[in-house]
C-alpha cells in the first residue's frame, strides 16, 4: 500500500525526541510523539531515537507499549531505530545490562558501547546504499553501538570506513553501522543532529511503501 501523506511517529520516552519530528517533516511525513498505546497503533511507522536503550527498555514496558510495538513489527510496521534504537531493534544484544531487554525484529548481534572510551563520540562522512544522491551522509557517533553479526535477510548499508577523514586508519573499519531488513532500518549513528536529512527520507519511502 502506497500511502501519500505518512504518518510517522517519534517514540517519545527518552531521548532526542524533537529532532527527529523536525527532520521527519522536512521530507515530507506527518510526524506525531508516540507514549501512549493509541498514538502507536495510529502510526504508519515509528522512529526509536538514540537515548539510553535500557532506559528506553523500561520505560516502553511501564507505559505498556512494548507488547503492542512487538506486534505491529511482526505485522510488518516499518520501524527505523537510531542508536539506542537500533539496539532495541537487534534480537540480541552484547554488553547489555543484566536485565537488559530488546523489543527485536532484526536478525541482528548488536554490541553496545562498542567503539570503546576512545573514539566515544565521533562524526564521519559515510557511503549508504540506497542513498545515492548528494554524496556520503554526514553521521554523528556517540557512544554507539555496531552490529556484530547480521543475519541472511540482513541488508548491510553502511560499514565504517578504512580511514577518517584526514586518511588515518581507523580501529571499527569494516563494522556494519546501518542495515535493513524489509521495513526495519537500523543505524549506529544519529542522522538527526546533522542537517542531513537523507536518512530520514530514505525511511519515510519505506513508510510509503518503498
Ligand atoms: N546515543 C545513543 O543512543 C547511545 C546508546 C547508549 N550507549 C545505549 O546503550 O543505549
Amino acid at each position: 500500500m502506497v500511502v501519500a501523506t505518512p504518518t510517522v511517529g517519534v517514540l517519545a520516552l527518552q531521548g532526542d525526541v524533537r529532532e527527529h519530528l523536525t527532520a521527519l517533516e522536512s521530507v515530507g511525513a506527518h510526524a506525531v510523539s508516540v507514549r501512549r498505546p493509541a498514538e502507536l497503533a495510529a502510526v504508519d511507522g515509528l522512529v526509536i531515537p538514540g537515548g539510553e536503550s535500557t532506559t528506553i527498555d523500561k520505560l516502553l514496558r511501564i507505559f505498556e507499549l512494548r507488547d503492542l510495538l512487538q506486534a505491529r513489527i511482526k505485522e510488518g510496521l516499518p520501524v527505523y531505530g537510531s542508536c539506542a534504537g537500533m539496539i532495541l531493534l537487534a534480537d540480541r544484544i552484547l554488553d547489555g545490562t543484566a536485565d537488559q531487554q530488546t523489543v527485536g525484529g532484526m536478525d541482528v548481534v548488536v554490541r553496545r558501547n562498542a567503539f570503546g572510551r576512545q573514539v566515544d563520540s565521533f562524526e564521519t562522512d559515510l557511503d549508504l546504499v540506497g542513498i545515492s544522491d548528494g554524496g556520503p551522509v554526514r553521521t554523528a557517533f556517540i557512544r554507539a553501538p555496531w552490529i556484530e553479526e547480521a543475519g541472511r535477510d540482513v541488508e548491510v548499508l553502511a560499514r565504517i570506513p578504512a580511514v577518517d577523514t584526514q586518511g588515518r586508519p581507523v580501529a571499527a573499519a569494516g563494522r556494519i553501522v546501518a542495515a535493513r531488513q524489509g521495513p526495519l532500518l537500523a543505524t549506529a549513528f544519529h542522522p538527526e543532529i546533522t542537517g542531513d536529512t537523507r536518512v530520514h527520507g530514505l525511511f519515510v519511502s519505506i513508510v510509503a511503501g518503498g
